[in-house]
């Protein structure tokens, strides 16, 4: 596949991924061929700082690769990922998603009895305190696994906070604030340290009514009217989830329209459904202040204009965790953005000293932090090592629908020159969407013009993100659109439509 593509959505400059991704950077620390072991015949010692998928995956890792392994982490295991983040953001939706599916009932066939004034269409009310009681136990549960897991597999799992005291030293202050500090030595240390919400200076958030997103699972009702500020994949999700669920929303987008980085197709159709389903999106609005009243929230947009409503949640972005922990007197050298510069194997700019995971800005998702973790320790105790490819990510937004997608984006491919064709089939004229009353989505395919490689994908359809397999295996083994076209889907099937797409490339190559 040829080089040269930035990940989707990221545009010139964006700090998903800094441009500096070749393993021969230079001025970044040169590669250890074999562990960093001083006399040779004791086992290396690794030090992780963060305990999300960036740090844990890597422990565990290092394990199996014969290394002494210390994890510090100061909230929980799974970090932010499971505590705060993807799996109690994804656990609400889960049950967002089943109120959109109970919402087309009638339209099956299906009469509800007792209807409530809180979800008129489906007849069902959401209670909020227990999908919240159940988010929280199940992150927990995840939480205590993966402690679990570290715990049988060796690792000394320490809970507090780590800071680097020179390049080879990891000095840790326990949580529970009796034990001493702890000094850590290591031949190689991982920081991957996640960031933490962006907040705005005159809206700060108290906990109650102006949230983060690590704040919601403390409501115990519905917001009546929640404003979300920010439209990118955070605050689409919240904002589609909460209408779902039953709240009214007003979503505050700062650009011409939601999901900026995203596929411009797929973002217009979550727009529309959104606006279909009674949503309030103000594009091109910048919130510049957002204030509690006697009872509830007044934000501020640029231009003066005031929105109302019973609570705000702060979607602004995020910042990465690299203050105040000894980086940059180590050495390690930070981004204007503050995320520690890595290259495609994780190094950066100090020998031994390793990051990943959104500490990186490289690419904020589970999957690729996970990745970094674990190329970071092959590559730092001598395993073979394959860099860090950006091209064959696949990733989901878990709006309802959802839009998945993978390899090269349309932006991307226009900006590379490359010769691409293109083709998109909307799903409403699929033979299983229309039994199952889906009207919303489609299925795009990007392929070389010249061998009819599959470049890149965008399904935009209930359950996206399992739909995206098959493409995320085109794009990854370069197989052709042929190839796709050529196989058996099951009829009926939503996957029906990928290989329709794939078979009107092959006449638009022939
Ligand atoms: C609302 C939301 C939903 C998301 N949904 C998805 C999704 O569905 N799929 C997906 O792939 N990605 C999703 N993401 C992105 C994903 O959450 C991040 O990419 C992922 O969490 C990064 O993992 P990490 O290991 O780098 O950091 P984290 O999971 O944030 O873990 C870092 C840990 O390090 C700890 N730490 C920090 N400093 C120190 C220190 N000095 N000492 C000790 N411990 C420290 C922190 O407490 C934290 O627990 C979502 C993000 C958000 C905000
Ligand atoms: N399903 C998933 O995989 C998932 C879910 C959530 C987040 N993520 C990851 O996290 C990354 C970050 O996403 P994010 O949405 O948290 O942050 P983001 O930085 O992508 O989006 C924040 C948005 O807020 C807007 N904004 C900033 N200040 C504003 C203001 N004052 N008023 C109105 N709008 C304002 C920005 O223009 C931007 O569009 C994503 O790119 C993705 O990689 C993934």
């Amino acid at each position: 596949m040829p080089r040269g593509y930035r990940p989707r959505g990221a545009p010139a400059g964006h700090p998903r991924h800094n441009g500096r991704v070749t393993a021969t950077t230079p001025g970044l620390a040169e590669p250890p061929t074999t562990p960093e072991v001083p006399d040779g015949r004791r086992s290396p010692r690794v030090v992780v700082v963060g305990g999300g998928p960036g740090g844990y995956e890597a422990a565990l890792v290092a394990r199996r690769a014969g290394a002494d392994v210390t994890l510090v982490e100061r909230q929980g295991l799974g970090g932010a990922t499971v505590l705060t983040d993807v799996v109690p953001s994804k656990t609400l939706i889960a049950t967002a998603e089943w109120m959109t599916i109970a919402d087309r009932a009638p339209e099956l066939g299906i009469r509800s009895l007792g209807q409530h004034a809180d979800s008129p269409a489906s007849g069902h009310q959401v209670l909020l305190d227990q999908v919240n009681e159940r988010v929280v136990r199940l992150a927990r549960a995840q939480s205590a696994d993966i402690r679990t897991r570290l715990v049988d597999e060796g690792v000394d799992v320490v809970d507090g906070t780590g800071r680097l005291d020179g390049p080879q030293c990891v000095v840790i202050t326990p949580s529970d604030g009796e034990a001493p500090e702890r000094r850590c030595d290591a031949d190689v240390v991982l920081l991957a340290t996640g960031s933490t919400p962006r907040t705005l200076p005159e809206a700060e958030p108290d906990g109650e009514r102006i949230l983060t997103w690590t704040q919601l699972y403390g409501l115990d009702t519905l917001p009546e009217r929640l404003i979300v500020v920010g439209s990118g994949v955070t605050g689409a999700e919240f904002a589609g989830a909460y209408r779902s669920l039953g709240s009214e929303v007003v979503l505050i987008s700062s650009r011409d329209r939601v999901l900026p980085g995203e596929d411009a197709d797929a973002a217009q159709v979550i727009e529309d459904v959104f606006r279909d389903r009674g949503m309030v999106v103000k594009g091109q609005s910048r919130a510049v202040s957002a204030r509690r009243t006697a009872t509830g929230v007044e934000v501020t947009l640029e231009g003066g204009e005031v929105v109302t409503g019973s609570h705000c949640l702060m979607a602004v972005g995020s910042v990465p965790s690299t203050q105040g922990i000894g980086l940059v007197e180590a050495g390690v050298r930070l981004t204007e953005r503050g995320h520690v510069d890595v290259d495609r194997v994780s190094r950066t700019s100090v020998r031994g000293v390793y990051a990943a995971g959104d500490c990186t800005g490289v690419l904020p998702l589970a999957s690729v932090a996970a990745m970094q973790g674990r190329i970071a320790m092959a590559h730092a105790l001598g395993d073979a090592v394959v860099p860090l490819d950006l091209e064959t990510v696949a990733a989901n937004i878990f709006t309802a629908p959802e839009i998945a997608t993978v390899g090269a984006s349309q932006a991307s491919l226009e900006e590379s020159g490359v010769r691409y064709v293109s083709t998109s089939l909307a799903l409403a004229r699929n033979p299983r969407a229309k039994m199952l009353g889906i009207k919303d989505g489609f299925v795009k395919i990007f392929a070389h013009a010249t061998t009819g490689i599959v470049l890149g994908g965008v399904v935009v359809a209930p359950r996206a993100g399992e739909l995206i397999f098959p493409l995320t295996l085109a794009v990854s083994h370069r197989l052709t659109a042929d190839d796709v076209a050529q196989s058996f889907t099951v009829y009926p099937s939503l996957s029906g439509s990928i290989a329709e797409v794939a078979r009107v490339l092959h006449q638009r190559r022939a």
